[in-house]
């Protein structure tokens, strides 16, 4: 057993997963869930994710509290816990972004900060809440974690645990190296996808373009099913990177677009056949 109880605030996708793969690995003890809706921690119970629903002043206690709600939630979560955290108790998170986190954390925990782990696991679906969570979801896949050089190397450690033992490969990072990377690989096609759904939405004879699309705009689309709240929270919270990202997306677009209106199949050979074997160089490092 690496801890005896865990606190997870936010029992939806993240966190119930985290939960029921230690609890199946009997790598906690007891797992307490803190949540916003009372239904969905009941749901979380009831599924076998937590043990129990808790309250701050426990989850306070706690060996170890993770953060599983949406990253603009942060502040208020740790407001409320703060006053209820022992020395010893340590605290991380599963959040997308990790600057933005790291300063509320900095602020709200005070001298208790060297026991907050800032973390990522690389995770996850378009679906969201407790009856989403699988115990497999993190078996193989990599947990970024973005420490600095004030956090305590006792929590660094119990932190890698446990993701080591739900199957995790922890790997560090620091947080604006991470903010950048994942505005690129993540955030931006979560954007990408939602606005292309959205503008074929707003179409008055939308039912004919949708009635026809197909497995490309499916497989394109698939994130769009994503919690609008959570990547509302990741567009805030990472705004510098993702405006960077937007523009130059938006420039390739623009690429695109001058090569299609000027009947460039050159050009567009060209820039389709460099990003196909940019991604079948990606697809072969990667077990998906
Ligand atoms: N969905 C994904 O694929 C991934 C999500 N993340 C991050 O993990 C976190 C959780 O995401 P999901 O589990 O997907 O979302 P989710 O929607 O499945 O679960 C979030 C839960 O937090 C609860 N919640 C919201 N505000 C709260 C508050 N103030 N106090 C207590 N509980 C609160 C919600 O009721 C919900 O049950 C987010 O920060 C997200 O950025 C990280 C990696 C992957
Ligand atoms: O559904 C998908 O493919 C995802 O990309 C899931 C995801 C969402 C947010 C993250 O921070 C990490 C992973």
């Amino acid at each position: 057993m690496i801890v005896e109880r865990l606190a997870v605030i936010g029992v939806g996708l993240i966190g119930g997963s985290f939960a029921l793969a230690l609890k199946q690995a009997g790598a906690v003890g007891e797992v307490v869930g803190v949540g916003r809706k009372p239904a969905s921690v009941e749901q979380a119970r009831a599924r076998g994710l937590i043990d129990r629903a808790g309250d701050w002043s426990e989850a306070g206690q706690a060996d170890c509290v993770l953060l599983a709600m949406p990253v603009g939630e942060t502040e208020t979560v740790l407001r409320a816990l703060e006053p209820h955290l022992t020395a010893r108790t340590i605290v991380t998170d599963a959040g997308s972004t990790k600057s933005g986190v790291v300063a509320t954390a900095r602020a709200a925990l005070g001298a208790k900060w060297r026991n907050f782990v800032p973390g990522h696991p690389i995770a996850g679906s378009e679906q969201s809440g407790p009856d989403a969570a699988r115990a497999d979801l993190y078996r193989g896949r990599k947990v970024v974690l973005t420490p600095d050089a004030d956090t305590d190397p006792h929590a660094l450690a119990i932190v890698k645990a446990l993701w080591q033992a739900v199957g995790a490969e922890p790997e560090l990072l620091d947080a604006a190296t991470h903010d950048r990377v994942f505005a690129a690989v993540s955030h931006l096609p979560h954007l990408a996808a939602y606005a292309l759904v959205d503008e074929l939405a707003q179409r008055a004879d939308r039912d004919t373009f949708f009635r026809f699309a197909a497995s490309g705009f499916r497989d394109f689309t698939r994130i769009a099913g994503s919690s609008p709240e959570m990547w509302r929270d990741i567009a805030l919270a990472n705004r510098d990177a993702l405006l960077g990202e937007l523009n130059a997306y938006v420039a390739a677009l623009q690429t695109l677009s001058t090569a299609v209106a000027a009947a460039d199949g050159t050009a567009l050979l060209e820039i389709f056949s460099r990003a196909r074997d940019a991604r079948a160089g990606w697809i072969d490092t990667q077990d998906l």
